[in-house]
């Protein structure tokens, strides 16, 4: 798991680490790390380091200073470099003076564009951790001349870093170079960001629990239920799905079948749309109602059941029912309207519940807004349950305070009926036993790669999502046996 810390415990880490190391020697590590990036970057986009012309927008701090060091190493290697100085008497001295000695250029904001214009690339440095909402005028105006692509250090500028959010202008990056762990800004804002690299500074040992988390291959690969030689269809977990109605049959069909693809065990139906399940799935065994649909081992309730009173009685009967449930789409409508359904449940079984931004609006009274960590993190408090907040960057909190960020791999997720793919998959995890955090994170990182493989670059369906499944999982494991 790649581990994600906040930028106030980045910060108290590299205190302590500052304390133990000699005077500029984290600026230089993070530096040289940059300056190798750089030169990776120009060989990849220009063909060649010497004779290139790479420019520098520098701010008033130790982001600034990280790119004048690189600088004054790029000149070692024959890249003519100019830095732009946004404040040129808060920009970092001792960066200035190596850059300088280096045979570097300095030039203030006002004969930026002409330098601007030519170079090959441009390097963010203008704020960093310590950065507080968009950018700011004068930075703003530069970046809205570069045309040549940028190399961010640390985070692109103007997006927020702990929660990745941008209201303003900002810089888009298409790579970024960070030092010693990565900051939310890396997950949660992955199209600013461009590819995200890790420099190491030596700050693992002082960082401690990393506050957020992402999902590796191995991980999803790990979390995934293979059957052994002593699994029948039952051992595995059966599945129950609790969906669709006469209007909105699909639904059913989809978290049915991404029901049956995710895992070997079993999948019951129970609803007004068995015959249409029956006849896409011949091998669900599908009923018109949740009480005869005999035992499962953990319940998918919710799309397309409507958020009448029916729908109602059938999450109250699912959620008495002391198997983990996961609860999505009407069924967390019906929770928002109807809060005194889940007195029916054992607060020991496990929820997890899958809203979108709108359903998370009904849930807490109020949208999700810029901190969707937080966001996602007070739900989770709020109803003892997983919540797994949807959306480009899909977010996972546990009650108990963990939470996971997936990576998307596109947007063609954003389809309809994706969503009740997504809950086919969670449930099918739930009922082989896995760990309802971990359940919902790996099947959003099996949802969003199944998107990848379906999509192609080309519009897919749900249904396309659905068929993808298998070879998401195939590809998931191939790549780690
Ligand atoms: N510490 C370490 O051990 C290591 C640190 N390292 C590096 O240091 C960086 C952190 O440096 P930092 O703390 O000096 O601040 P930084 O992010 O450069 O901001 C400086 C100033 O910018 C301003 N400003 C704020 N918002 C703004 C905006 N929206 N748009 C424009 N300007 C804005 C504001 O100053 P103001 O202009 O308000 O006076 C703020 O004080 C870190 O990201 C990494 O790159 C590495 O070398 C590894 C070791
Ligand atoms: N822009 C996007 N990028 C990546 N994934 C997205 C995007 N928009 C939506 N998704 C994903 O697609 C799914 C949509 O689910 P949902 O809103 O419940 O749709 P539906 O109700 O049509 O099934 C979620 O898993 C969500 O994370
Ligand atoms: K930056």
């Amino acid at each position: 798991m790649q581990g994600i810390w906040t930028t106030e415990r980045i910060r108290e880490a590299e205190g302590r680490l500052f304390a133990v190391t000699p005077e500029g020697e984290l600026m230089r590590r993070a530096s040289f790390g940059l300056s190798v990036q750089l030169a990776d970057f120009l060989e990849d986009h220009t063909g060649g380091v010497s004779g290139r012309r790479v420019v520098l927008l520098v701010g008033s701090g130790d982001n600034g200073g990280d790119a004048l060091w690189a600088g004054a190493f790029l000149r070692r290697r024959g890249v003519a470099v100019t830095a732009i100085l946004l404040k040129p008497e808060k920009a970092h001295p001792a960066g200035l003076k190596a850059l300088k000695r280096a045979g570097g250029r300095a030039v203030s904001a006002e004969d930026g564009p002409q330098w601007i214009a030519r170079a090959d690339v441009v390097v963010d440095g203008i704020v960093g951790i310590s950065a507080s909402g968009s950018l700011r005028p004068d930075a703003a105006r530069l970046v809205d001349l570069v045309e040549a692509p940028i190399v961010a250090v640390d985070l692109p500028s103007g997006v927020d870093p702990d929660t990745g959010a941008v209201d303003g202008p900002a810089v888009r990056a298409t790579r970024t170079v960070t030092f010693g762990g990565l900051k939310p800004v890396h997950v949660l804002a992955p199209s600013w960001c461009g590819e995200v690299v890790l420099v190491d500074i030596g700050l693992r040992p002082e960082l401690g629990e990393p506050q957020l988390r992402r999902l590796d291959i191995v991980d999803v690969a790990a979390a995934w239920p293979v059957p052994g030689p002593e699994d029948d269809k039952y051992s595995q977990g059966v599945v129950g799905i609790a969906a669709g109605s006469a209007t909105y049959p699909g639904a059913a069909v989809l978290a049915a079948g991404s029901a049956v693809r995710a895992t070997s065990g079993l999948v019951r139906y129970a609803g007004h749309a068995a015959d249409i399940v029956r006849a896409q799935w011949p091998e669900v065994i599908a009923t018109g109602t949740v009480a005869d649909a005999g035992r499962v081992q953990a319940w998918v309730v919710g799309p397309g059941i409507g958020t009448g009173s029916d729908g109602r009685d059938v999450l109250r009967y699912v959620l008495g029912q002391g198997v983990p449930v996961c609860a999505d789409a009407d069924a967390t409508t019906i929770i928002a309207k109807s809060p005194d359904v889940l007195d029916a449940r054992d607060p020991d079984t496990p929820l997890v519940l899958t809203p979108h931004a709108g359903e998370y609006e009904r849930l807490m009274g109020r949208k999700p807004g810029p901190d969707r960590v937080t966001a996602a993190r007070e739900a989770a408090k709020k109803y003892n349950a997983v919540v797994l907040l949807k959306g480009h960057c899909t977010v996972i909190a546990a009650p108990d305070g963990r939470i996971a960020v997936n990576r998307p791999r596109g947007a063609w997720l954003a389809t309809a009926g994706s969503g009740d793919v997504l809950s086919g998959l969670v449930g099918a995890l739930l009922a082989a036993g896995s760990d309802p955090w971990l359940a919902a994170a790996a099947a959003a990182d099996v949802h969003s790669l199944a998107g990848a493989i379906a999509a192609q670059n080309a519009p897919t369906s749900a249904s396309g999502l659905v068929h993808a499944i298998p070879e998401a999982i195939r590809a998931i494991r191939s790549l780690t046996s």
